[in-house]
């Protein structure tokens, strides 16, 4: 796989705008425009030497009448719409000033994540509105032991979903097929109460059997699938370590990744490691988000976010959190 040039791409900012009560900003196209009539992120074409940071300030200020007073990279999208190519370089808004509206006589809507699927967007939003519904911070379980110890771990997952958790992968390599069946009933009705995602790492039937549950691929099971499980309404994630780990998840249209390991983990001691650079250059060939994983905790987050990434992935750091 090759590291891809979007120098000749049309260089785009765009904003996933939320405001305090977790809803997110949404606008429609005029009609006679490119891609017109379906909604979009605000934002507009990066002038030539201008900063990424500068053009989402001109922009929303130009569209929507607001500054800008927090903000942070979230993804960036190359597409290619046949008549035109574009690099949407969208940012995450969770501070801005003045009321939006639509300065140039365009519709704006504020929703509520889940909803944003029920819009018509471009092509290539869809890795866009699975970064506006994906928090930044992932749990993935340590080992969930036998049955008679499930009570303890379930417990431990309520005070991790009270504490904020809103993305949870169950890990749980030990357990035969029906036992995982049995938990993972248990671990999806905790995280739906919670508004909780969950992917289950584990035969792909056992997530088809479990309403709103997604799959998640490790290494062995992308290597056997040549398309995509699950129907649209269950999310699918893969492990990535590589590029061609990468290539593979993204041609069987994963809606996002995990990247391991970026730093060295108590797990597997001595191991290589992507580093940071390793994960700027995932992340930079990934068109749907990434988590960093692999001896980080919330406090790594910022820097996961300048590498490109979504967030962070752990088990210990997110498990047993220190205060
Ligand atoms: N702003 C925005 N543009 C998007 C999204 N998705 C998507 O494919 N695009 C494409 C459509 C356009 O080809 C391009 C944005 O260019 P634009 O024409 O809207 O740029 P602009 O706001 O600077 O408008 P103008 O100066 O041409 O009036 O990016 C999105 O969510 N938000
Ligand atoms: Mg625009």
């Amino acid at each position: 796989m090759q590291t891809p040039d979007y120098s000749r791409f049309l260089h785009v900012a765009a904003a996933v705008i939320c405001d305090q009560a977790g809803r997110i900003l949404i606008a429609r196209r005029a009609e006679h425009r490119h891609q017109g009539g379906l909604w979009e992120f605000p934002g507009g074409k990066i002038e030539p030497g201008e900063a990424v940071g500068s053009a989402l300030q001109r922009e929303l200020d130009e569209e929507l009448g607001v500054t800008i007073t927090d903000a942070r990279p979230l993804i960036r999208i190359p597409h290619d719409y046949g008549d035109r190519q574009v690099l949407l370089d969208v940012w995450r808004v969770d501070g801005f000033e003045g009321v939006a509206h639509g300065r140039e006589g365009q519709p704006v809507a504020w929703v509520c994540p889940e909803a944003l699927s029920q819009y018509a967007f471009p092509a290539a939003n869809r890795p866009i509105v699975t970064a506006a519904q994906l928090p930044d911070l992932g749990l993935i379980t340590p080992d969930p032991g036998r049955p008679a110890e499930w009570g303890a771990f379930l417990r431990k997952l309520e005070s991790r979903l009270n504490g904020g958790i809103r993305l949870v992968q169950l890990r749980a390599k030990a357990l035969q097929p029906s036992a995982f069946r049995a938990l993972s009933e248990q671990v999806a009705a905790l995280c739906h109460r919670f508004g909780a995602h969950l992917l289950l790492n584990g035969p792909v039937e056992s997530a088809e059997a479990i309403p709103h549950a997604g799959v998640h691929l490790n290494g062995a099971r992308l290597r056997e699938l040549t398309e995509r499980p699950l129907g649209p309404e269950g999310w699918v994630s893969a492990a990535c370590h590589d590029l061609e780990e990468l290539e593979r998840a993204l041609s069987i249209g994963v809606d996002f990744v995990f990247v391991s390991p970026v730093l060295p983990t108590a797990s597997h001691p001595g191991a290589p490691t992507l580093g940071w650079e390793g994960l700027r250059v995932l992340c930079k060939a990934s068109r749907v988000p990434v988590y960093a994983l692999g001896g980080l905790g919330p406090a790594d987050r910022q820097r996961a976010w300048q590498s490109g990434a979504q967030g962070i992935a752990a088990i210990r750091a997110l498990w047993n959190p220190i205060r």
